[in-house]
């Protein structure tokens, strides 16, 4: 895979996110080799593989928090590592676990996540003061607001960090099994909303099991079939 660099006038919309050869090794043994993928917006593309197969280390990769690997990842045709600025402006990463501090209240664990991006915040239509509020009633916690996040159920706590999509606009969600703990309605909610920001230009890479019932905007990415160094298949076809 070639990649242009940014500068090049011929080259005018690069993909937002590209991979090159990139390969991570971990107590001796590769989690994947040589790995080539490219992600434009508009587009999600879902990570799948056995358990210990290298998902999450290749979310951190390409989220900027694992470094201990060969090969490069680029932004907007950029090697991150020069571009970290407007990468992590751009970036909305969601771990594997909810990420919420048990103390605090729901709308006080968004109030921390904004002061942490040092950005202000707004929901579509809301104002930044408000959009906390907005962005807990979207994924269903309106009456929940001040009760400590100890206090919430499983789902409940993945629905504060979940929240974080409707209140921090990022181009790219790097999610790592958002999913998990959520019940039927929620996954429905979430899979519009990962589309609608996919349709709104937006990109998505993630982990998860869930099938989607709309997959025309999803690619997929099979880890785990590269022990001896084979390429991880990469399904083109919708899935
Ligand atoms: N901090 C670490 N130090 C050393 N090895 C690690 C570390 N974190 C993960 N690994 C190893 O890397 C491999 C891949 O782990 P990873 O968490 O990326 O897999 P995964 O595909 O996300 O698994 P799961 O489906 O169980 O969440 C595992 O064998 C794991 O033991």
């Amino acid at each position: 895979m070639s990649i242009q660099p940014a500068t090049d006038a011929a080259y005018s919309a690069p993909p937002l996110l590209a991979v090159e050869a990139l390969s991570c090794e971990r107590d001796e043994r590769w989690l994947f080799r040589e790995l080539d993928f490219m992600l434009s917006g508009g587009e999600i593309l879902q990570i799948e593989g056995p358990n210990g197969s290298g998902k999450t280390t290749l979310l951190k990769i390409l989220s900027g928090q694992f470094n201990d690997h060969e090969g490069e990842v680029y932004w907007r045709g950029q090697p991150v590592s020069r571009a970290r600025g407007d990468f992590l402006a751009s970036l909305l990463y969601l771990g594997h676990q909810p990420g919420i501090k048990g103390a605090l209240t729901a709308l006080e664990n968004l109030a921390w996540y904004q002061a942490l991006g040092g950005v202000v915040d707004r929901v579509a239509g809301v104002d930044s003061v408000n959009a906390p509020w907005a962005a807990l009633a979207a994924v269903g916690l309106a009456g929940f607001e001040d009760v400590p996040a100890q206090q919430l159920s499983a789902g409940q706590q993945r629905r504060i960090a979940l929240a974080r999509l409707h209140l921090t606009p990022r181009a790219l969600w790097v999610l790592d099994e958002p999913f998990t703990a959520i019940d039927i309605e929620g996954v429905a909610a979430l899979e519009q909303l990962l589309l609608a920001h996919a349709e709104r230009g937006g990109s998505v890479v993630m982990t998860t099991h869930h099938r989607f019932s709309d997959p025309s905007r999803l690619r997929r990415i099979q880890l785990g079939g590269n022990v001896d160094g084979q390429r991880p298949a990469l399904d083109e076809e919708s899935a």
